[in-house]
């Protein structure tokens, strides 16, 4: 028998129980109602199996990962010309042949590779926050996505007006809307997709088209770009530009060429859209955290004043140096997780857990919220406390779980950017706190930021609200921008 859950109504089964409000509080609650660490849902598409404990997700997800790491066919995904994106790939060789390629351009072991271009954007950010706090999300934002850009094709992002970013964010809101559950007419009758979109059903397709082209243009136009550059002897440094030189030598010529461009084109477009909404929605519930727990907030500031001063910003070497900086970062993790359940995975083989038949075919979604706010784990959940990480002898307590494991997937199908994402979060957390004191700060009319701790989203969430009140701790501190500022436009 099937894990319990929820009873199902005749042929729609349990579509009407599924919450479209922050889902992952309902998955808790069913399983404390059945008393189960699991909880079996049936739609009309295909089986749900919700995992709300690290127990189950590790013995599921990690352990048996050669059969937990397909992940659910998305016919609108298909439809958007989405399917370019490896994290929705099912598992098999084509999956692999993307994953091999991602890796070996972001190699786990060589964490350093990038780390000019993550410094030199997330100092950008203090001069642009310094100037106008008012701005600070889409400064957050535009932080991140200059990262990513610069990494994969080389490019300098100035702007949120940026041609590349508003067809990016547009291709990704798109995708959003296509792996809503239950969202489309077309999941529940596949044929749909082969009819025209005027015809009524029609509606998905119609959909569909309206992004196509964004999705398209993100894929290709920045890619033919670099392409180009490369032609004409005048390559720029990047991720996309050493994959043609490769695919340049070892296939230059042949019809593998164009294989091997098509498959480049997929990885540097599932980067862009894996890496920028997640680690974007990380920085923000940071920003969050510190208006909300002043008390934080200065002890951090101690941290960074006792270890690096006020003579300078802070640069790589001093992370290690930094154990309440590490904790603010594992408590930000915790405390408001980006994928809230994960990216479900599918399983490809009838399998049983602890007496349950587990149907192949299901989607398996690892709660992570709940495991994140279990307070068996972590006493006082809803608070952000770093110093739950801390242990008496001042450094990291190992006997505390970590939770970014947990929010950066599972098994086969981990997140294969987390060493960029750690980063580029340990920094930016150093480097905001070492120049600013953050407070709510005023909204558009300048009235003062109501702020809440609330967040918002599916398969990435953000924080609802994000404070605007940026101040620089002292003129000293605003110095050291204005000079980074001066040194990055020399
Ligand atoms: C705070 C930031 C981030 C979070 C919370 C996050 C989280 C995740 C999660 C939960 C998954 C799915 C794991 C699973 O299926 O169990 C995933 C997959 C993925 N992530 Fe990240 N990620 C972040 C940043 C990044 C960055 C910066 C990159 C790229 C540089 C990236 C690239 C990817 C890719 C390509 C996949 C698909 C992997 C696959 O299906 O094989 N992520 N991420």
């Amino acid at each position: 028998h099937y894990p319990p859950g929820p009873p199902p109504k005749p042929l729609i089964g349990n579509a009407l129980d599924m919450p479209k409000v922050r889902p992952w509080e309902k998955y808790r609650e069913w399983c404390r109602t059945y008393n189960s660490d699991i909880i079996y849902l049936s739609l009309p598409t295909h089986p749900v199996i919700i995992v709300n404990t690290v127990k189950v997700a590790m013995e599921l997800l990690d352990k048996r990962s050669n059969i937990y790491s397909g992940r659910i066919r998305f016919y609108m995904v298909e439809m958007m010309s989405w399917d370019l994106h490896f994290g929705g790939m099912t598992y098999g060789a084509r999956w692999r042949a993307h994953r091999q390629l991602f890796h070996k351009h972001f190699p786990p072991t060589d964490t350093d590779k990038y780390t000019d271009v993550q410094l030199r954007e997330i100092r950008r950010f203090l001069s642009h926050a310094l100037k106008s706090p008012q701005h600070t999300r889409k400064f957050i934002r535009q932080a991140i996505t200059a990262i990513i850009v610069k990494i994969l094709y080389g490019k300098q992002i100035d702007s949120m007006d940026d041609e590349y970013v508003v067809t990016a964010e547009k291709a990704t809101e798109g995708l959003s809307i296509a792996v809503l559950p239950g969202g489309h007419l077309v999941e529940f009758f596949p044929i749909l997709r082969h009819f025209p979109s005027w015809l009524p059903g029609g509606g998905s397709k119609r959909v569909a088209e309206k992004y196509i082209p964004y999705v398209r243009n993100l894929r290709n136009k920045a890619f033919l770009e670099v392409k180009s550059a490369f032609g004409k002897g005048t390559p720029r440094p990047c991720v996309v530009s050493s994959m043609i030189e490769d695919i340049h030598a070892a296939h230059g010529g042949t019809a593998e060429e164009a294989v091997q461009e098509d498959m480049a084109m997929n990885v540097a477009g599932s980067t862009y859209t894996a890496g920028a909404d997640t680690t974007t929605s990380a920085a923000e519930s940071f920003v969050l955290a510190m208006a909300l727990y002043p008390d934080v907030q200065r002890k951090a500031q101690a941290e960074l004043d006792r270890v690096i001063g006020s003579g300078r910003l802070p640069i790589w070497d001093d992370l290690d140096n930094l154990p309440y900086i590490r904790a603010t970062v594992m408590e930000t993790w915790r405390w408001m997780p980006v994928t809230p359940f994960g990216v479900p995975h599918c399983v490809t083989a009838d399998d049983m857990y602890e007496g349950y038949h587990i149907p192949k075919g299901a989607s398996v979604v690892p709660n992570v919220w709940a495991m994140l706010h279990n307070p068996e784990d972590y006493p006082d959940p809803e608070n952000f406390v770093p110093d739950r990480f801390i242990g008496k002898d001042g450094k990291i307590d190992s006997s505390v779980r970590d939770p970014t494991p947990l929010l950066f997937g599972f098994g086969r199908r981990v997140c294969p950017g987390k060493h960029i994402a750690i980063k580029n979060l340990q920094m930016f957390i150093a480097s905001v706190l070492l120049v600013f004191d953050i407070s709510a700060g005023v909204d558009e009319d300048g009235k003062p930021n109501k702020l809440s701790a609330e967040l918002l989203g599916a398969m990435v969430a953000n924080p609802v609200t994000v404070p605007t009140g940026l101040k620089p701790r002292s003129a000293a501190a605003a110095q050291l921008v204005h000079e980074s500022d001066l040194a990055l436009s020399a």
